[in-house]
């Protein structure tokens, strides 16, 4: 590294620890568990973590003879034919194994593969949760290296890519090294591969941070086996020195001419030096790596450590020493471990995921070394960028930010999954390795986002039609942090032009204090009090106001003071395209500011309609903002709204009208007043599907719909238009909280220009997407 740019880095990192009080530094920040709440949480329900859900309908006669006899026969001579049509219509494209003996689960050990299945079925649904890489695991009950690696080749056929795991060395060594000849899909020792990436990631920006160089910076790392060899070995590849890598095990350093407690991966890294002990190697070191066991790493040790040490303490679930014993001695160091409750978690959980999803998507045979670098990079390189509010939120709040106390991403935060594995399926391409090569990089990028949260696939659309067509959106509440954030991505997602009305030095100054970048292009400060338009936005308010009691004097006030009212005539008057506002007032207190300045559009109802996204399912949900308790001809117009807004959100829609009764039963005059909103649209002839009034299980499930075959619905309903709006609000929101869906809105429909209205204190990510859909509606 430059030399000035490493006294740069010196200071700043100075500046970072001076900023930290002590406790906050190394306080654990996520929660920590009882043993009581684990086996709760593994025993509660279905005991453990994973089960297998089909894919297929398996509802009809016809669906059971197209899934298994006769159908099935067509698809096995199909692949008996062309092995590589079993991606087509298998699994197995999309399917890895975790595969462990249980001879080195996590730091506890030996303790044999049953006990392993936690660990295993945990690491399955990890590629599920992050990267919707299907798994299952296998635990395979022996220690005999030989035996372990024919069991796994002859279950090849069935899997994508097999994920070694918690295999002890120098078996795991062994075991892989025969099964990458064996087999032509990825064979991945997890914590061998996994942990170095990660390592090595988090590394990379440590030795930034404190302005140390590969060639000279010295590591000794604790623990020889299965992680700690790899992670040297990645080290090394990257540029360390042989020299200055000191491996240590239970018999102290490995130093040549030992025999104790060798073998010939250990060998191949053993050091000319007269250094014994633990103690001994790590005087005067810059950098300790803990793949061992928990308290292996003692104060005295750490305080004969170099300035700025650097210390992953990776061991689990306890580390080889605790930020806190850390922290009492000295105050100069980067700490990690592998655990999610301390800040820098260095944990292969960042990587196995993405790197296998990058793998499968470009059915690479294989992961090699180039493919390991980039994904290891391309973590260094994201823990860098500025961080949204997804990840603060995984962290109670607290907003990482690049510096000693954050060196590497956190698992949740949801740009892994589209930067990692596009790196990797790079690097594969590159190198030779893939199968299937990626000729569009960004269109599979979109495609990444997608899979990890359904909301992605439904903005994407809106997104890219966006970036065609840029807009002018005005942000209402300026000054607002979140707002800001919102605005620069706006901006730096090349969706237009991000306008923050407010006070300018206060805009600034908040910005400053935020570390919010605003100096980039495409984003605009407004003043409304001094902006020379003031006149003709009064005169247009005054116009529409003037016979609803309000003075010329009322109206000027509301523009020079009221954000909400200067941004919406901005937008009536085609000052902007958009407007995005609700962070610091309630939702029907800012629909009326809005509502005094634009009107509905001629012939439509102001509606609100929510998107709920649920197992892979989309369904829009309305009124779920505007109508208390709509009579019967306001039913029929909001199902009207819903349908034209389920159409440009791209769905052809199916509307149930809902009650708590099916096609008059049981009477009541809720249901009836829903069964005369359905005459009405009967009499409008309108161009959708509808019917009802029917309940929501009725609506959604085809099962119990055929028991209705006069029913006038192709299908399960897609826009569920609700009898009131309690109904919508409440079971909107108890679906997000108890069903794990994702709710997007209430979006307002049916206003004559496109403005948007988030909840009280939504998030920067709330807020862009809610900009970029009233930028959509902006239109052409
Ligand atoms: N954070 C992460 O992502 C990961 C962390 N790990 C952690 O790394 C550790 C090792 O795992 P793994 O490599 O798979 O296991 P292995 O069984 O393959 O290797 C363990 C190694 O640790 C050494 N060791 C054990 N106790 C001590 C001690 N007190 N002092 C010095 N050396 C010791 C052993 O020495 P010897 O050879 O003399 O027996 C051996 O070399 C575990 O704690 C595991 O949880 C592993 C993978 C990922
Ligand atoms: C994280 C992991 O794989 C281990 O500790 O073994
Ligand atoms: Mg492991």
């Amino acid at each position: 590294m430059h030399s000035t740019s490493a006294k740069l880095h010196k200071k700043a990192f100075r500046e970072d620890q001076t900023h930290m009080p002590d406790k906050e530094k190394n306080e654990r920040q996520g929660p920590s568990v009882s043993p009581q709440e684990a086996l709760d949480f593994h025993s509660m329900g279905r005991p453990g973590k994973l089960e297998i859900t089909p894919t297929k309908p398996m509802a009809t006669q016809r669906d059971l003879s197209l899934a298994y006899s006769p159908g099935v026969a067509v698809p096995v001579q199909a692949i008996a034919e062309d092995p590589s049509r079993a991606f087509d219509y298998t699994t197995r494209g999309n399917l890895v194994a975790v595969i462990s003996n249980g001879t080195a689960i996590l730091g506890l050990g030996n303790l044999g593969a049953l006990a392993s299945k936690p660990v295993m079925e945990g690491k399955a649904v990890l590629f599920k949760r992050f990267a919707d890489v299907d798994s299952i695991d296998l635990e395979v009950d022996t220690e005999d290296a030989d035996a372990f690696v024919n069991c796994v080749k002859l279950l090849g056929p069935s899997f994508g890519g097999i994920n070694l795991e918690d295999i002890k060395a120098p078996e795991c060594f062994i075991i892989e090294q025969q099964l990458r000849e064996l087999m032509d899909i990825p064979v991945f020792h997890d914590d061998q591969h996994g942990t170095a990436i990660i390592a090595i990631a988090g590394l990379i920006n440590a030795l930034h941070l404190t302005g140390r160089d590969m060639q000279s910076t010295r590591l000794v790392c604790n623990g020889a086996g299965a992680a700690g060899i790899a992670c040297i070995e990645l080290v090394k590849s990257l540029g360390f020195r042989p020299e200055n890598v000191i491996l240590c095990d239970t018999k102290g350093v490995v130093h040549k001419g030992r025999t104790e407690g060798m073998n010939q991966w250990k060998s191949a890294h053993a050091v000319e030096t007269d250094r014994r002990t633990l103690a001994d190697a790590l005087d005067g070191a810059d950098v300790f790596f803990g793949l061992s066991a928990k308290g292996a790493l003692t104060p005295a040790m750490v305080k004969s450590m170099a300035k700025n040490p650097i210390i992953f303490a990776m061991a689990n679930p306890d580390p080889e020493i605790t930020p806190e014993e850390v922290a009492e001695i000295r105050t100069d160091a980067i700490m990690a471990t592998g655990r999610s409750d301390y800040p820098n978690q260095v944990n292969n959980v960042l990587g196995f995921p993405y790197i296998f999803r990058g793998a499968l998507d470009v059915r690479a045979t294989t992961i090699n070394d180039a493919m390991k670098v980039a994904a290891a990079q391309a973590l260094a390189d994201l823990a860098r960028q500025d961080v949204p509010d997804d990840v603060a939120a995984a962290y109670q709040g607290n907003r990482p930010k690049y510096g000693p106390n954050y060196i590497i991403p956190v698992p949740f935060d949801p740009r892994l999954i589209s930067a990692i594995p596009v790196a990797v399926a790079q690097a594969a391409m590159d190198s030779g390795v893939a199968r299937k090569p990626i000729l569009d990089l960004d269109k599979y990028t979109n495609e990444l986002s997608a899979r990890r949260d359904p909301i992605a696939s439904t903005l994407q659309r809106i997104y890219d039609r966006v970036r065609r067509q840029p807009k002018r959106v005005v942000f209402a509440e300026g000054e607002e942090e979140q707002v800001m954030r919102a605005a620069v991505s706006y901006a730096n997602q090349k969706l237009g032009t991000a306008i923050l009305l407010g006070r300018e030095e206060q805009i600034k100054d908040t910005a400053r204090n935020a570390g919010v970048d605003l100096s980039k292009p495409g984003i605009e400060i407004i003043n409304a009090r001094l902006s020379r338009r003031n006149g003709i936005y009064a005169d247009y308010l005054y116009e529409r106001l003037q016979r609803k009691g309000y003075l010329f004097r009322d109206c000027q006030r509301l523009i020079n003071n009221d954000r909400n009212h200067f941004a919406a005539t901005m937008v009536a008057l085609g000052d902007a395209d958009a407007m995005v506002t609700g962070v610091t007032r309630n939702y029907s207190t800012a629909l009326d500011d809005v509502r005094r300045v634009i009107d509905a559009r001629p012939g439509h109802r102001v509606i609100g309609a929510s998107v709920v996204l649920a197992r892979g399912r989309t369904v829009i949900v309305a009124d779920t903002a505007v109508h208390d308790m709509p009579d019967a001809h306001q039913i029929a117009d909001i199902a009207e709204e819903a349908a034209n807004f389920a159409r440009r959100m791209g769905y052809e829609p199916r509307i149930a009208m809902l009650a708590y009764s099916t096609f008059g039963h049981p009477p009541g005059e809720r249901s009836e007043r829903v069964q005369e909103a359905v005459k009405i649209l009967d009499k409008r002839r309108v161009d959708f599907e509808y019917d009802g009034e029917m309940a929501a299980d009725v609506a959604l499930n085809p099962r119990l719909m055929q028991q209705y075959p006069f029913c006038r619905l192709s299908g399960p309903a897609n826009v569920l238009v609700m009898p009131a709006f309690h109904s919508a609000s409440i079971s909107t929101k108890m679906l997000q909280e108890l069903g794990g869906s994702t709710v997007i809105g209430p979006l307002l429909v049916g206003l004559n220009k496109p403005v948007q209205i988030v909840s009280l204190n939504a998030k920067d990510s709330d807020i862009v997407n809610m900009a970029a859909i009233a930028a959509y509606s902006a239109g052409a």
